[in-house]
């Protein structure tokens, strides 16, 4: 039995970053993975998506030349260099020879296959036995959450990996799903032309931010032309000839699209990496990890898997932590309190920490502030394209912030001064006293400290 002394399972952005670090480090390390090295980010996920959303936004930018700086002639959209640039510069057309060779060329021995925990200290790939002497790091990500609806599996519906590779776009699509996803998917097709419809079943869009930025959001979705329907749950789906999809809603109105885009969450699989062997409850949506991301003696989790937030930093300060476990150099444990996410539409949404409604749930004494970010200097001048606010939660008996959403023009790096302020529990009256430079967008953050009162 050939024998490592890590092995890790699934080469995603977490898997990939803790094989190739104690690979570099000198230590044995054999890397499983029976997709991509590499994971979803770079191939179907924030990589290309980032890639689409830079290319809608330019286009939402020539069309406000008219309001700001004359015309640059007419604008017509061309999916076909989004396909190309998605194609050549971000995916190699899905080939990861590059990041399998930066792995091996750190000493790694990449393995291609589905991986599995045989028992303790063992690894199997697809029937071959591996022994390993100091770790086994499960990082197995997550794959789309298809919901049973009557129906859908007959239809030819597309997950982000079709709508990421796709050549050409439908003339209309129906989104299922108002997350992160379904949201920045819906606003980017919309902006080239697609007739998009969001269907969510919640009664909001981005239902883990504040129920003002989902307001937002809406707002300027229906204004782009994107109809939302909130609240929306469907009956059945079936396809009508070749030519459309039918998304029948209870009630039994029909939507009718050429493409029916699934992005209704993400799930794990506990059972099939082989957890059970080392005790955990394979029904479980989530690996329970502790804050150093510890499984069982001997196994630790990172990313998707492991339920903290679904977010490639999530899974890259994981395996920060876990590169440090197994090299047994010290360092501090996991703490979530100031997790940041950034949902790229058009104002992004960046958001840290708890909301208000999270804030009281855990029984802080919250208290608020926001600002509206068109009503700041520099969103004034900004003209079109600035919706969005600024929200401030505070715990109000120790005076710090404990969350915070930045919605606006590069909303998510107005995130990072609240970021700093919620992680080193930087004191409000601290705060207060800054200089902001004028005219910038994270000024707008004086502006809601004000109104915390
Ligand atoms: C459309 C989309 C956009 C996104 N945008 C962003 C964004 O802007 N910012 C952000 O932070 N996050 C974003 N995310 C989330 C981000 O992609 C994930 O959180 C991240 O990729 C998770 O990393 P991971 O390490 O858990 O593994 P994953 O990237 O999920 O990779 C896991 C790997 O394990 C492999 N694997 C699974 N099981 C086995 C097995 N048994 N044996 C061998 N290999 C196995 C898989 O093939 C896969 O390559 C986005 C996701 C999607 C879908
Ligand atoms: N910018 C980013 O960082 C980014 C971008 C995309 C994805 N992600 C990550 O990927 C994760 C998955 O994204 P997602 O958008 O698929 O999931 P999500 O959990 O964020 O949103 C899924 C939505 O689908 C709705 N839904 C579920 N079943 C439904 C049904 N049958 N009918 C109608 N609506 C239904 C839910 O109510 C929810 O609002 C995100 O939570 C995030 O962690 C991050």
């Amino acid at each position: 039995m050939r024998e490592f002394d890590v092995a890790v399972i699934g080469m995603g952005p977490g898997g990939e970053h803790v094989a190739g670090t104690l690979a570099e480090r000198g230590l044995r390390v054999l890397g499983i993975e029976r997709g991509l090295v590499g994971g979803e980010c770079p191939y179907w996920g924030c990589v290309p998506t980032k890639m689409m959303i830079r290319a809608a936004d330019a286009l939402a930018e020539a069309r406000r030349l008219a309001q700001l700086a004359g015309s640059a002639g007419e604008v017509r959209p061309d999916w076909s260099v989004v396909a190309r640039r998605i194609r050549e510069e971000a995916t190699d057309s899905w080939d990861d020879s590059v990041a399998a060779e930066r792995f091996t060329a750190k000493g790694g021995t990449l393995v291609r296959g589905t991986g599995r925990i045989a028992g303790p200290g063992r690894v199997e790939v697809d029937g071959t036995t591996y022994a390993v002497t100091r770790g086994i790091v499960v990082a197995t990500g997550s794959r789309p959450a298809i919901p049973p609806i009557d129906g859908l599996s007959d239809v030819d519906f597309w997950t982000n990996h079709d709508a990421v590779e796709a050549e050409e776009l439908p003339a209309s699509l129906v989104v299922l799903g108002g997350g992160a996803i379904g949201c920045e998917l819906a606003q980017v097709l919309a902006r080239f032309g697609v007739e998009v419809t969001i269907v969510e079943g919640g009664d909001r869009l981005l239902a883990k931010e504040e129920p003002e930025a989902s307001e937002a959001l809406r707002q300027v979705f229906e204004r782009e032309g994107i109809a939302v329907r909130t609240g929306a749950r469907v009956a059945r789906v079936l396809r009508d000839g070749t030519a459309a999809v039918v998304v029948v809603l209870e009630g039994g109105e029909e939507l009718r699209a050429e493409r029916l885009l699934v992005a209704t969450g993400r799930r794990t699989d506990v059972g099939e990496v082989g957890l059970g062997a080392v005790g955990v409850d394979t029904s479980a949506r989530a690996v329970p990890v502790d804050d150093r991301l510890r499984v069982a003696p001997g196994v630790w989790a990172v990313g998707d898997l492991t339920g903290k937030g679904a977010f490639t930093h999530v899974s890259m300060y994981q395996a920060g932590i876990v590169i440090r476990e197994l090299l047994d150099e010290p360092g501090p444990a996991a703490d979530y309190r100031a997790l940041p996410r950034v949902t790229f539409t058009d104002p992004e949404i960046g958001a840290v920490g708890l909301t208000e409604a999270q804030a009281r749930e855990a029984g802080l004494t919250v208290r608020t502030g926001t600002t509206a970010t068109s009503s700041s200097s520099r969103g004034w001048i900004h003209g079109p394209g600035n919706e969005g606010l600024i929200t401030l939660v505070a715990d109000a008996d120790r005076g710090v912030l404990v969350g915070a959403t930045a919605m606006g023009p590069a909303g998510g790096e107005v995130l990072g001064a609240l970021c700093v302020a919620v992680h080193a529990q930087v004191p409000i009256d601290s705060l207060r006293s800054m200089i902001y430079a004028y005219p910038t967008f994270h000024r707008g953050i004086e502006d809601a400290l004000r109104d915390l009162g």
